[in-house]
């Protein structure tokens, strides 16, 4: 048998829409795999009654069929489904690395990315491959034009997760169509500032970088609650704060010693409108890992 624990990931980070991602040291899903003559796949863990078993409907189903390897799947969720961490990729992106190497596909981790990202068309209608390329990768990654840029990253960020749901494919129906030449200068100037930031560790230009007017605002009418938890979170000092994916997840960059004083005030600020969440202090970390057993 073979084991993969793949982390969740936190994409877009605001002015990098379906191109920015980074994979989070918490939480994870982990993925149990054996050879078997046809795909069976069962669920453990958070959020696992909303997952459907049948190989058609699991984003896992959709990799075992892309690599044409058939198995006994156990997924033990700690990535809560629908929520913005990236739960549909985290289980592909770990069956993916699993199934590779037990079937000795021979698969690069970037050859993998498109592979993942089957999964993520069957339940978004998209291949958007921003989150299973962190996930697979770890660290900052960039979706560009089918390649992918890596970097490795160390920011410390909380992910205040809401206990409601908005589901990918809902969250893509609001985004824009077009955008004013002014909105994507501003974006692009941002989206630079950001990834200067991963470079250099820098949680003051990766927070500042986030900021985004063109996909943002729409998906933030979708969170109840968003802007009282920005603001507690940035008055916390959170140097920047965004919509984690598609949401309703909300990602704070902080600088380390501001985490846990962030991650108090963004579930306070939640519970004023009495709603309840969770809170990961967490950090940009590493990419799915295999253990054999
Ligand atoms: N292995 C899986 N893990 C999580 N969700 C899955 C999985 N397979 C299928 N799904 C479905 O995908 C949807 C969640 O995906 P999505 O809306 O993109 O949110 P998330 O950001 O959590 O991936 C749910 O409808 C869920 O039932
Ligand atoms: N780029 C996608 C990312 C969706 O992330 P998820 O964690 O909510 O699945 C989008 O913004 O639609």
């Amino acid at each position: 048998m073979l084991t993969v624990r793949a982390p969740a990931t936190s994409a877009n980070l605001g002015s990098g829409f379906d191109v920015f991602g980074v994979a989070l040291g918490t939480p994870a899903d982990v993925v149990r795999v054996e050879r078997a003559p046809e795909t069976t796949i069962s669920v453990t863990g958070a959020g696992s009654q909303y997952i459907p078993e049948d190989p058609k409907k699991n984003t896992v189903g959709a990799v075992a069929d892309a690599l044409d390897a058939p198995a006994r799947i156990r997924i033990d969720k700690g990535v809560r489904p629908s929520s913005g961490l990236g739960s549909s990729a985290a289980s592909a992106a770990g069956a993916a690395v699993a199934l590779n190497e037990l079937y000795d596909r021979g698969l690069t981790r970037e050859e993998l990315v498109p592979i993942a990202a089957e999964g993520e068309a069957l339940v978004s209608g998209e291949a958007h491959s921003d989150n299973v390329a962190p996930s697979l990768l770890g660290g900052f990654t960039v979706v560009a034009d089918g390649g992918i840029t890596q970097v490795d990253a160390s920011i410390p960020v909380v992910a205040c997760l809401p206990e409601t749901t908005v589901s990918t494919r809902d969250a893509r129906d609001v985004v824009p169509e077009h955008a004013s030449l002014d909105d994507v200068v501003d974006t692009v100037g941002h989206a630079a500032t950001l990834a200067v930031g991963m470079t250099r560790d820098d949680p003051e230009l990766v927070g500042r970088g986030m900021a985004d007017r063109i996909v943002t605002p729409e998906r933030t009418a979708l969170i109840e609650g968003y802007e009282r938890v920005r603001e507690a979170a940035l008055e916390a000092g959170a140097t920047g704060v965004t919509v984690s994916g598609a949401g309703p997840g909300i990602l704070a960059v902080c600088r380390g010693s501001s985490r846990r004083d962030v991650a108090a005030a963004m579930l306070e600020a939640f519970d004023s409108v009495g709603i309840e969440s969770r809170a990961y202090q967490t950090a940009v970390g590493e990419g799915a890992r295999l253990y054999r057993e």
